[in-house]
């Protein structure tokens, strides 16, 4: 694989005279106040320069469109002209955009299409000075080769405390009781509050925040659980946190706290089915993001005595509606998105993101870059069906994962009768991390962190080489993944050694998952897929299909991979559509099959 280093500005000139020269073009390279147009040759492109030497200058210029921390600043302005600009319009933003090589927003900021369109291709890189990126639009942004990078660990801390502060305060009332005292009156016996210590906190999302939230509410006296399908047990061992079950947690907290990021799996994951799951009087604290509420039905929980009291720091929408029920709501105490807002959190979140725009701009790679580089595109065309085949594998096995183990150590398989040496894996081995991880995290892996976000996360990855004989013209025959140590929620794709393993290959150009633990199975990744474990019998394929049918779900692929005539067999069946709950509860009652999943690709 070519050089993955990104042109670097200090010879802007030199990178600039011929496109085609560039090794592998993540940044188009442009020098400061130069006007230049270029010839419209097909292949190669040049840069002619017309700027006066007046104007010359060789330092980028970074638009600072939020407040942030001096020391950031100060190192920002080492390397290049800052110009601080809060408070623009949407309009104002797309016109200044096109002078800029660099943009530092927070969360107040869309970093929309028309941005990335309005720079004319001079923004190089963006830099989100906190952990939460849903405010800048990565797909345009790597569209437009624009590297996108965050500030993931400096606020933890402070998301932490925050937590903890609107724990206490909700606990005591303490928002109410203040606007009591100053509208003048006295009422002690209104605001009665409630203890923490002793109560059980439920942490949901046990990553960097949910984790120091737990310490924090283990030092206040509080039986602290939690709930991530995807943290490693031993991780909350140490600080005496047990891992349970969402239905576990939900059913026995006194408090539930928020620490997960906002995905599709995520989304309105409080919701009135969950409410009517909890213990009443429950008391909920969110400084995740408030997509993870659906926050009608928390008014209704509330309205009803389920919840008792809420203390929220995030909204859907930002900022929410003045007449916003919720945010009236007297049981409910909120601040504006203050998570990251202390100045200790500040300060470091600015020079955690000053260093990174500035190593970005000096075309180092940058560690926590959340969108994809560019990579060559010789190297792309060839692996591209497989890269598509490791992230899908990724993604199926990390699905298959069950219980409270946490996923710890991945090995993967690739056999190829390729030289060693002639087959680079980083690209694979980072896709396969991506489809792990990115399912249960908000952290976005491409190539540039996928070692690092894996390391973060203590995940181990280990790579084997199958040499086979044979002709080296296809790269790879076969990727396998396994996962060490875990429960599945589907026991048969615990292979005999007892781990989780599936396998791939790429036919005629389409990623298919070809094993599933012992089993033999052929079904091509597009959709979503079914896998169930049944006794192998004439009618199953039609019974199940049948099922689909009725709610018209389009079966792409069906495919039974048996130990022996008449034995145990499993059928792997790949949808276009999702299936109903109640289509999945009708298959899963089919006499002979004995368990089932569905895993979205
Ligand atoms: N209010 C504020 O100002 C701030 C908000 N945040 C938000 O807090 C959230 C967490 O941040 P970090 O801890 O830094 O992220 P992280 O990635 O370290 O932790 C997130 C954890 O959630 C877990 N998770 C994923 N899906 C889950 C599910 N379905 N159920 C339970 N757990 C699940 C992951 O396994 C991971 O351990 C992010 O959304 C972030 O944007 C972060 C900083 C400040
Ligand atoms: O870092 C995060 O995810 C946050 O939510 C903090 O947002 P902010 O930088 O304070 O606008």
């Amino acid at each position: 694989m070519a050089s993955l280093k990104f042109p670097t500005l200090k010879n802007p000139s030199l990178s600039l005279s011929s496109k085609s020269c560039l090794p592998s073009a993540f940044f188009v390279t442009r020098p400061n106040n130069l006007s230049f147009s270029r010839s419209s040759q097909p292949q190669r492109r040049f840069l002619i320069i017309t700027a006066s030497a007046a104007s010359f200058s060789n330092k980028p210029t970074v638009l600072v469109a939020e407040k942030l921390g001096e020391a950031g600043l100060t190192l920002l302005k080492e390397f290049a002209n800052v110009d601080c600009s809060y408070n623009l319009s949407p309009e104002e933003l797309c016109t200044k955009i096109s002078l800029c090589d660099a943009l530092i927003v927070r969360s107040g900021t869309k970093v929309n299409r028309e941005v990335f369109e309005s720079s004319g291709g001079r923004l190089k890189v963006v830099g989100r000075a906190g952990v939460g990126i849903d405010n800048v639009d990565l797909a345009a942004a790597t569209e437009h080769g624009c590297l996108v990078v965050n500030a993931p660990t400096a606020n933890t801390v402070a998301a932490a405390e925050h937590g903890i502060a609107l724990l206490a305060a909700m606990a005591r009332n303490v928002a109410q009781a203040d606007a009591s005292v100053k509208a003048g009156k006295w009422q002690r016996n209104k605001y009665v509050g409630v203890s923490l210590v002793g109560k059980t906190l439920a942490v949901l999302g046990f990553g960097k925040v949910g984790s120091e939230v737990a310490r924090r509410a283990k030092g206040l006296g509080m039986h602290v659980i939690a709930h991530d399908p995807y943290a490693p047990a031993d991780r909350a061992r140490a600080i005496g946190v047990e891992l349970v079950s969402f239905e576990e947690t939900i059913a026995t907290a006194d408090f539930i706290s928020l620490h997960m990021p906002l995905t599709p799996a995520t989304s309105k994951m409080l919701n009135d089915e969950t409410f009517a799951k909890m213990k009443k009087g429950v008391r909920i604290v969110n400084v995740a993001r408030g997509g993870v509420i659906d926050e009608d039905a928390l008014v209704r929980a509330l309205d009803s005595g389920i919840v008792a009291q809420a203390a929220l720091d995030v909204f859907t929408e930002e900022p929410p509606k003045q007449d916003s029920k919720l945010v009236q709501h007297e049981r409910v105490t909120v601040t504006p998105h203050l998570g990251a807002s202390t100045m200790e959190a500040q300060e470091g979140v600015a020079i955690e993101i000053a260093e990174a725009v500035v190593g970005a701009l000096k075309g180092e790679l940058a560690a926590t870059a959340v969108n994809a580089p560019m990579v060559p595109a010789e190297v792309l065309t060839e692996l591209k069906p497989y890269v598509e085949l490791a992230e899908k594998l990724g993604r199926l096995a990390v699905q298959l994962v069950g219980g409270g183990s946490g996923v710890k150590s991945v090995k993967v398989s690739y056999a190829s009768s390729r030289a060693p040496d002639d087959l680079d894996t980083r690209l694979l081995r980072a896709m396969i991390t991506k489809g792990l991880i990115e399912p249960i995290s908000s952290v976005f892996v491409n190539l540039v962190n996928a070692d690092y976000t894996a390391k973060q996360r203590g995940l181990r990855i280990t790579e084997e080489r199958i040499i086979l004989d044979g002709s080296p013209e296809s790269p790879l025959e076969s990727i396998q993944v396994q996962i060490a140590n875990v429960e599945s929620k589907f026991a048969s794709s615990i292979s005999e050694s007892g781990e989780i393993k599936v396998e791939g290959r790429v036919k005629d150009g389409v990623p298919h998952l070809t094993k599933v633990g012992s089993f033999e199975v052929d079904v091509s990744l597009e959709g979503s897929i079914i896998l169930c474990r049944q006794v192998d019998q004439p009618g199953m394929i039609g019974k199940v299909g049948s099922i689909l049918g009725q709610e018209n779900v389009n079966v792409s692929f069906m495919s039974v991979g048996r130990i022996a005539p008449r034995k145990q067999a499993v059928m792997a069946i790949g949808v276009d559509e999702q299936p109903s709950k109640e289509s999945l509860k009708r298959i899963g009652e089919v006499p002979a099959i004995e368990e089932f999943v569905f895993l979205k690709l």
